[in-house]
């Protein structure tokens, strides 16, 4: 059996120029969506990601702005300028870059961005719409997975979607966009007893560990539908998944390559939630 690899890059690439003629005729209408990013400290993992939004966003023609911060930063001066920017008419979406310097606390900084602003999706009010299948700012990576299955027609409902980690932002979202879309869900994170028995039957698995190659041929049933969320930098500079790659690519049907796979997708949902924060604004103004 030959595997379909999910080009994430490429689908991108795709809903990128959709998004480029919708923003078109938003300007047209006077509507300039306008992305803030903050970014703290000099991490150079961090610093390469916001590139790449920055980068997306002029390619769609998103205006977008990134406040650059010392890593000195204090809390509450975080929290004045999150404050500022809640209250910027021109700014329709907030993303505050993370992990956030030990000293300050995320989750307080999280419940600061205006829920009509947040862009990640990663506000309790969001992420309780979501849970409640409202409509909302929906949480980038676990947006863009679900569209990569769409977008490539591969079935989630009734089937066995596993994922291997919990994390707020990964892992606990991407299995209830799943389980909105019917697929019956398994979570299972390090303390999980005999792992294998899970991932062996998952029709789909998500790995987001964050441990390279950690996922291999011996985790899967024949036919399994395989997401690499993990970015995880090698010795040589280069990037790599959770996933054994070309271990398992003889075994499954479906599955997302590292790099260009799960990561330019986040950063297009990203845009694609700063259209809807820009297009909101637009509704209550008329
Ligand atoms: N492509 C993209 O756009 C994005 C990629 N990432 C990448 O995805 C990966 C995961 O990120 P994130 O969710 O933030 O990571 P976290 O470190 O927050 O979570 C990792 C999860 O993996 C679980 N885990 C760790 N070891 C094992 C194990 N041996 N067996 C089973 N489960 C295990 C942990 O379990 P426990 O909870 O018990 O500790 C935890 O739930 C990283 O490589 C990150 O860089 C992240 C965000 C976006
Ligand atoms: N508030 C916040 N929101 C986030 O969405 C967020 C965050 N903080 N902190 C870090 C993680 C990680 N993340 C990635 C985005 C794009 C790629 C991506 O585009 N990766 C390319 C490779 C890029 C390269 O070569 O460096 C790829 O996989 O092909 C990866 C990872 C967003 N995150």
């Amino acid at each position: 059996m030959s595997a379909t690899i999910i080009n994430g890059k490429e689908l991108a690439h795709k809903l990128k120029a959709e998004m480029s003629k919708e923003v078109a005729q938003m300007k047209a209408n006077g509507i300039v969506p306008h992305l803030t990013v903050i970014l703290i400290g000099d991490n150079p993992a961090s610093k390469s990601y916001v590139n790449g939004k920055r980068k997306a966003s002029t390619e769609t023609g998103i205006s977008s702005e990134v406040i650059e911060l010392p890593v000195s930063t204090t809390e509450s001066e975080l929290l004045k300028q999150i404050d500022q920017l809640n209250n910027d008419e021109a700014v329709h979406g907030i993303l505050v870059q993370l992990p956030l310097p030990d000293h300050i606390d995320e989750q307080h900084i999280i419940e600061a961005i205006s829920p009509e602003k947040d862009v990640d999706g990663f506000h309790p009010v969001n992420i309780g719409r979501m849970m409640t299948g409202q409509d909302t700012f929906l949480p980038c990576t676990p947006f863009g997975i679900l569209t990569m299955l769409k977008s490539f027609d591969v079935e989630i409902e009734g089937k066995h979607a596993v994922i291997v980690g919990r994390s707020n932002i990964v892992g606990k979202p991407v299995g209830q966009l799943l389980l909105n879309e019917n697929a019956t869900v398994t979570y299972c994170h390090s303390r999980t007893e005999s792992l294998l028995d899970y991932t062996r039957s998952a029709d789909i698995l998500i790995a987001a560990i964050g441990k390279p190659h950690f996922i291999k041929a011996e985790h899967l049933k024949k036919g399994a539908v395989v997401i690499d969320v993990g970015i995880n930098r090698q010795e040589d500079g280069k990037l790599t998944g959770d996933v054994d790659f070309d271990g398992v690519l003889d075994k499954v049907s479906y599955i997302t390559p590292v790099p260009r796979g799960v990561g330019p997708m986040t950063i297009t949902m990203l845009l694609k939630n700063t259209i809807k924060a820009a297009k909101g604004l637009a509704e209550s103004e008329r």
